[in-house]
């Protein structure tokens, strides 16, 4: 079970920097912190204005893709999602398996002003307070790799912080979860993150069951208008899309054309 493993890694990296820097210690960081969080909502919920809302995802790999992009540079490619309307941008963190990195995080925060999303796998409150320390306004919390319980305390305690969390779900279980968590925001994600199996269809079959007035996101796999036409039609705010940006030979054309999509 990949999702196992990569949250066996993630705990097993989290022993390592939690004797590297205590929790106290990264916490009176937060001090001298010149970034507070955003409240993101405002960008990611659909307007009559801006219907269609695009969270951009900085990545260079993934388990399922190996590397995706070669030249890549974290920063270059968010003020390149900054500038061409991006209404946040999703940066992962997970340094094996996505070669991602939490200094791109701060990297970011310094030069592009969209609001940014710490893409890991959060299991502990530590990695939150890290978020927050790195320059992160909202956080990823996965329905699947966390108990009821466990997801519900790691909920408010991003919220108790101020940050703002994207709940995600693949399943009626999630969902359930999610729900007991007081999610506002909740991401259907198409792939199933054991199998790698994507199914284009799961948000006709969850959005019904999803309670009035959250914040929907699609996630993963988005790659065309019509796509995006369709999930806008059935309740989708927002969109989030890494692999399709990071091949693109213009992220400029193809993302102005995806927010133009419902226009
Ligand atoms: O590259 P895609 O297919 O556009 O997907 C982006 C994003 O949804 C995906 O990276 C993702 C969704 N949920 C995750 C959880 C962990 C890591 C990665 C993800």
């Amino acid at each position: 079970m990949i999702l196992d493993e990569i949250i066996e890694r993630t705990k097993l990296d989290l022993e390592i920097r939690k004797k590297e820097i205590t929790l106290d210690l990264l916490g009176r960081s937060l001090s001298s912190n010149p970034y507070a969080p955003r409240d993101v909502k405002p960008y990611l919920v659909s307007t009559k204005e801006e219907p269609v809302r695009i969270i951009a995802e900085v990545k260079k790999a993934s388990p399922s893709k190996g590397i995706i992009k070669e030249d890549f540079d974290p920063l270059v490619i968010a003020q390149e999602y900054s500038k061409n309307g991006a209404n946040a941008i999703s940066v992962l963190t997970e340094p094996h398996y996505f070669k991602g990195n939490l200094e791109y995080l701060t990297a970011i925060r310094r030069y592009v002003p969209t609001p940014l999303l710490r893409k890991d796998f959060i299991v502990d409150k530590y990695q939150i307070v890290e978020a927050l320390v790195y320059g992160a306004d909202f956080i990823l919390l996965i329905a699947k790799a966390l108990g009821t319980k466990e997801l519900k305390e790691l909920y408010d305690y991003a919220i108790h912080l101020g940050l703002e969390v994207l709940v995600e779900i693949h399943d009626k279980e999630d969902l359930t979860k999610a729900v007991k968590s007081g999610a506002t925001i909740i991401g259907i994600n198409h792939r199933n993150l054991d199998t790698f199996e994507m199914d284009m269809e799961l948000c006709d079959k969850l959005i019904p069951l999803i309670p009035n007035g959250k914040i929907i996101v699609a996630e993963s796999g988005v790659s065309n208008v019509d796509t995006i036409k369709r999930l806008s039609a059935i309740g989708a705010d927002a969109f989030l899309i890494g692999e399709h940006f990071m091949r693109v030979p213009s992220i400029e054309d193809e993302l102005k054309r995806f927010k133009n999509a419902c226009n």
